[in-house]
């Protein structure tokens, strides 16, 4: 926002003393507040980024301080939960947009952030039918000044899509090197030490914050659920074809997903050249994150 030049001026608060001191030491925004009720004072824009199970006590805080015409909105990673627990709490007059970024890295904290973090990612907003569109474009606007690509969803299959693109996947991250932490004293080390490219990535993604992803499992579960039964019943498919030595099985398999990433790439959406946007600042600009996995002939549909 500051970069873009976007607000006359940028308000802030975190809870600990610590955050806020570093946040006032980096420039973060222009006035760092004690407390997040003098923070959104008199604000066009107030920006919830906090973990989702937080979510609705911060909104319960600030709400009588909401300026009367402002716009609140959230980065949550999930959206029916947010809007249950904000939604209540939100005074007449005031707009309530949920929204998501769909970019981030494994870094927590005021000096995660950098201006180049949102450039061709997609922003997703899911604001309530009775939203007031003047304020939906308003905070549209101000997205794509920071160079995001907004997209309107309902918040349910919001939440089914992020289940298969980033939720189910932090989870297999953080068991797959769950397992290799397990084969630590078989190998004495070997898996670490020679981490090949491949787990690394996995590695990076199972360093994501604890809390954070606490509370996206918690409260995207049903959707969360759902993808993992599909990708249990895939992964049981693909093991029996390894120990019946079903060669023409696998091969047909990855045949498919390679066509799957070769589209993303074709389609100019792939995000994942290396590190882009991830661990550091994208060094180019790249297209927005791909869409879910195409839906297989004679598959029930996840939406
Ligand atoms: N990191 C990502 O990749 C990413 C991407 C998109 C959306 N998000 C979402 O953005 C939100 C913030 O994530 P982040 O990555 O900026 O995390 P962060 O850890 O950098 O910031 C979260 C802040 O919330 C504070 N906090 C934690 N628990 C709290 C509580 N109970 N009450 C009040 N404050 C509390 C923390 O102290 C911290 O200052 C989350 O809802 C997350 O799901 C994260
Ligand atoms: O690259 C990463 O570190 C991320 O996982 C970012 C990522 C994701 O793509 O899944 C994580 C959670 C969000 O809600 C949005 C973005």
């Amino acid at each position: 926002i500051r970069a873009a030049g976007l607000a006359d001026e940028i308000t802030g608060y975190a809870r600990s003393a610590e955050t806020r001191e570093i946040a006032r030491q980096i420039g973060l925004c222009d006035r760092v507040l004690d407390s997040a009720t003098e923070a959104v004072e008199g604000a066009d824009l107030v920006v919830l980024a906090v973990p989702v199970g937080a979510m609705g006590p911060v909104a319960q805080e600030i709400a009588p301080h909401l300026a009367s015409g402002a716009i609140l909105t959230d980065v949550g990673s999930v959206k029916q939960a947010v809007i249950e627990a904000v939604g209540p709490h939100v005074p007449a007059g005031v707009h309530f947009i949920p929204g998501h970024p769909l970019a981030g890295t494994e870094h927590s904290g005021p000096r995660s952030g950098f201006a180049t973090l949102f450039q061709n990612r997609w922003w997703l907003l899911t604001p309530p039918p009775d939203t007031d569109p003047v304020a939906v474009q308003r905070l549209t606007d101000l997205i794509r000044a920071m160079g995001a690509n907004v997209e309107i969803m309902e918040p349910a299959h919001h939440d089914l899509v992020l289940a298969v693109t980033s939720h189910a996947p932090h989870l297999i991250a953080y068991t797959m090197v769950g397992v290799a932490d397990h084969l630590r004293r078989v190998t004495e080390g070997e898996v670490i030490k020679y981490s090949a490219a491949g787990f690394r990535d996995f590695t990076r993604i199972a360093a994501s914050d604890p809390t954070m992803w606490r509370d996206v499992f918690l409260t995207n579960r049903e959707a969360t659920l759902d993808i993992l039964g599909r990708f249990t019943e895939e992964l049981f498919a693909l093991q029996r074809a390894i120990r019946m030595g079903d060669g023409q099985q696998l091969h047909d398999y990855f045949t498919r997903t390679r066509a799957i990433r070769r589209g993303i790439v074709e389609a100019g959406q792939d995000t994942s050249a290396p590190d882009f946007g991830r661990s550091q600042p994208p060094a180019d600009a790249a297209g927005p994150a791909p869409n879910p996995p195409a839906q297989k002939a004679g598959e029930k549909p996840v939406a």
